[in-house]
């Protein structure tokens, strides 16, 4: 039997303020009040500002540091101001800090990103020398292998401000994840979705992961019946690779482990953010070997980028 968080007392569940955040922490809300029969005042949603949300103006990569989104939020997590914090795994670093720990993912949705423009259809019907935006190191550098004519610019800001850079014709085309779109309700913004064979997704693209303080059984076990297990195991094997290639948001890698007819299967890649060079790799293999698979692929990548490959960076 699940121990049943006190009733006196709701589980307190961590989250950014943008209007993605929340819809992830209202999913993990609802799937956690269907897998315990709990009303949703047994839950409150707090909200955290964080040093990425509150510098706007900035490229990320200017403001540097790894956990732009998350520093503040594990900072209450640690001192139980919260008792879950809820994530996109895409912004999660490798390692999470002392005493915390992630081992509760909800099944992951649509990997693939999403073509988006009001004027042409697909990254092929880009008009040649046109103006593309994207706040995506490595999409930008994906676009800029396949596409060298294009004029890549920086483009931050909600998916509102985005479109709105569109219709203003700062740019033809961006790019989002469909699985923020799916979980904002905003499918009918992509104009399509780019296979992955094009453009290889970020490593845990697509999946949220609920964190919490590693002694804390009683979360642990509220947790338990919410976890699923292929997508904690698809993950694991991408994170494992980003991990070997101690990637940060200067690096454009992408990623994607597949179950396949009971085995894994994983695809990455890394580029230079001009998008010169790519250097890509895949490997099959038993479940359970997913984060070894993660490691070799990304030695393999890096053997064949050589030593200095990184110092163009
Ligand atoms: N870096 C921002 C971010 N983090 C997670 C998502 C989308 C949801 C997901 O991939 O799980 C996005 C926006 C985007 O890439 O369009």
């Amino acid at each position: 039997m699940t121990q049943m968080p006190d009733p006196t007392r709701p589980l307190k569940i961590g989250t950014r303020g943008s209007v993605l955040a929340l819809a992830q922490a209202h999913e993990t809300r609802a799937r956690l009040m269907a897998a315990h029969d709990l009303p949703a005042e047994a839950f409150e949603v707090v909200v955290i500002k964080t040093t990425g949300d509150r510098v706007t103006d900035r490229p990320l990569k200017e403001i540097g540091g790894k956990g732009l989104f998350t520093k503040e939020i594990e900072e209450a997590l640690t001192q139980g101001e919260i008792d879950i914090a809820v994530h996109s795994m895409k912004d999660m670093p490798t390692i999470q800090p002392d005493g915390l720990l992630i081992d509760c993912l909800l099944p992951r949705e649509d990997v693939r990103d999403a073509f988006v423009s009001p004027h042409v259809a697909s990254i092929a019907e880009i008009p040649e020398g046109a103006v593309v935006g994207s706040s995506s190191l490595r999409r930008r550098a994906q676009l800029a292998h396949r596409r060298p004519d294009l004029k890549l610019v920086e483009f931050r800001g909600n998916v509102q401000t985005r479109l709105k850079k569109l219709q203003d014709g700062v740019a033809v085309a961006t790019f989002l994840a469909m699985a923020g779109l799916r979980r904002l309700d905003m499918l009918h913004v992509a104009r399509s979705a780019i296979d992955p064979a094009e453009m290889l997704p970020a490593v845990a693209q697509g999946a949220i992961g609920i964190e919490r303080r590693d002694d804390d059984m009683m979360t642990a076990a509220l947790l338990r019946p919410i976890h699923d297990v292929e997508t904690g195991q698809r993950i694991a094997a991408e994170r494992a690779f980003l991990a070997r290639l101690d990637g940060s948001c200067e690096t454009p890698i992408g990623a994607l482990a597949e179950l396949i007819d009971g085995r894994l299967v994983l695809r990455g890649q890394i580029l230079l953010p001009d998008g010169s060079i790519e250097i890509s790799g895949r490997r099959d293999g038993e479940i359970a070997d997913g984060p070894a698979m993660g490691h070799d692929l990304a030695e393999e990548l890096l053997a064949k980028a050589g030593p200095g490959f990184f110092d163009h960076i």
